[in-house]
This record gives structure tokens, C-alpha cells and sequence, in this order.
């Protein structure tokens, strides 16, 4: 199998801190691959380094080609997407209107197939469709992150980056959010997703790695890893996946 994404030694630092040292991590085409970690591990700066919103040493392969400098326009248009962990929807603008700005990119490079891909997005999210006239900010949790995700579908993306989609998400919409990453991988979007509820992410992952400052510490297959009893003790608390009163998907 191919990997749509493969990043070698990439690093990071804030001035003199260095909050990613030496990542190497890769996604198969088709596959979830899973980060999970405490926080201040270095998550969501991974995430932004690939993108290309922040600036990084190492290297980023992307659909077969090395980003040595990812930028995140090229980046957008090459096929990767991201929904940040703060969904940063345009709270002031309908949902349709927050949908059809995800295919700002492709509309630039000529391809006008938004109207279709939007129907799509709403297939995904029939509720989505019954908002699409009301304003985003006025949108419940679980809906705005439905909607940061139907904004990033918009754009086609080969990569879907996911940063913590269940923060702050009641288990019912946690869930639904779930089944929907799943959906996405049986249509053919492969998916880097950083969670810190790391019962559900080894649920629906195929790998997995462990991310703890700035450090990959572990890495496998996903069934493996919730297996651990290093991971059991540290992110499934220890009655492990077995022990119901902790899972909330
Ligand atoms: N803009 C910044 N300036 C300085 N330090 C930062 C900045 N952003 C993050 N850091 C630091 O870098 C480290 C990694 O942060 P990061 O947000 O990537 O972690 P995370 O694993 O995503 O955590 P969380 O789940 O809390 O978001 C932390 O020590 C954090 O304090």
C-alpha cells in the first residue's frame, strides 16, 4: 500500500523551545492513522508543521512528492486538509456560505464542482442541510464541528487532518462524529486524526502512534496499541478497553 503522507525527522521549535523533536510518522492511502497523547505533547504542532502554517525542519511527503518547505495553499490545492482544533468557521456568515469558502482553492484553479460537492456534504450531514441558511455562530457544538468538516470536504481532500473533532462534544455527537470518520475512510479519504479520547481513536484507527513531548514514544497497529498495558495505564485508564464505565463512544 502507498502512503499518502510520510514525514521524516521533522522538528519544531518555539524560539528556544523545541516542541517537536525528530517526528517520523506516515499514513497509508485509505487508512486512519491515529496521534494520540497528553496535552502540550505536541499534537497540534505536528499537525500545523505539515500543513505548512508553521515552520519546521525535516521533510514532508505528500502523494508522492517531498514538501521541503510545506506551504499551506500548495498544500490545500495539492489535496491536504486540516480542521483545527478551534474549527475557526466565519461566525458571521451562513453555513452554505462557510461550505462554499472550503472550495475557495479548487473554484481558483477552475474547478467548479462545488454545487455537487456540496450535495455530498449534505448527504454526509443532512443537518448541515437543514441550517444551511442560519448563521454558524449561532450553530450548537456538535454542529459547528460538523460543519469545520464539511467545510474541509469541500475542498476534495486526499488527506483529512483532524484535530481533536470530539473536544467538548457531548458522546452522542462524540459518536456521530466517530461514524462519520469512518464513513469518510470507506470513501477513500485517508485521515491523520489527533485525539486526546484515545479509546475511540484506537477504535477507529488502523495505527497509531503515541505522541509524549514532542517525542513519538510508540507506535503500531491501532488493536495493538489499545492492548499496551503502558497505553492502558496512561490513556484507557486501568480497567483498559474492557472497562465500559470509562468509554464514552
Ligand atoms: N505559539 C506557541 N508559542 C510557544 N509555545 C507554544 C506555542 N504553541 C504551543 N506551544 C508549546 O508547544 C508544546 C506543544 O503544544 P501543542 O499545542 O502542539 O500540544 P498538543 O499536544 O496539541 O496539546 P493540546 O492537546 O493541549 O492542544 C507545548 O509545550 C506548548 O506549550
Amino acid at each position: 500500500m502507498a502512503n499518502v503522507l510520510e514525514v521524516k525527522d521533522l522538528c519544531v521549535s518555539y524560539g528556544k523551545v523545541e516542541a517537536l523533536h525528530n517526528a517520523n510518522l506516515s499514513v497509508g492511502e485509505g487508512q486512519i492513522v491515529t496521534v494520540i497523547g497528553p496535552n502540550g505533547a505536541g499534537k497540534t504542532t505536528l499537525l500545523s508543521a505539515i500543513m505548512g502554517v508553521l515552520p519546521s525542519t525535516g521533510e514532508v511527503a505528500f502523494d508522492g512528492a517531498v514538501e521541503r518547505v510545506p506551504e499551506v495553499e500548495r498544500m490545500v490545492a495539492r489535496g491536504m486538509n486540516l480542521v483545527p482544533e478551534k474549527r475557526e468557521l466565519f461566525g458571521e456568515m451562513s453555513v452554505e456560505d462557510n461550505l462554499v469558502l472550503g472550495a475557495f482553492q479548487r473554484y481558483r484553479m477552475g474547478q467548479r464542482d462545488h454545487g455537487q460537492t456540496m450535495e455530498e456534504v449534505y448527504a454526509l450531514f443532512p443537518r448541515l442541510k437543514e441550517r444551511r441558511t442560519q448563521m454558524a455562530g449561532t450553530l450548537s457544538g456538535g454542529e459547528r464541528q460538523m460543519l469545520a468538516v464539511g467545510r474541509a470536504l469541500m475542498a476534495r481532500p486526499k488527506l483529512l487532518m483532524l484535530d481533536e473533532p470530539s473536544l467538548g462534544l457531548a458522546p452522542l455527537i462524540v459518536r456521530e462524529i466517530f461514524r462519520i470518520i469512518g464513513e469518510l475512510r470507506k470513501r477513500g479519504v485517508s485521515i491523520l486524526l489527533v485525539e486526546q479520547n484515545a479509546r475511540a481513536a484506537l477504535q477507529v484507527a488502523d495505527h497509531a502512534y503515541v505522541l509524549e513531548t514532542g517525542e513519538v514514544a510508540m507506535s503500531g497497529p491501532a488493536h495493538e496499541l489499545a492492548d499496551d498495558p503502558r497505553v492502558i495505564e496512561t490513556y484507557l485508564g486501568l480497567g483498559g478497553k474492557h472497562q465500559d464505565r470509562l468509554a464514552n463512544v
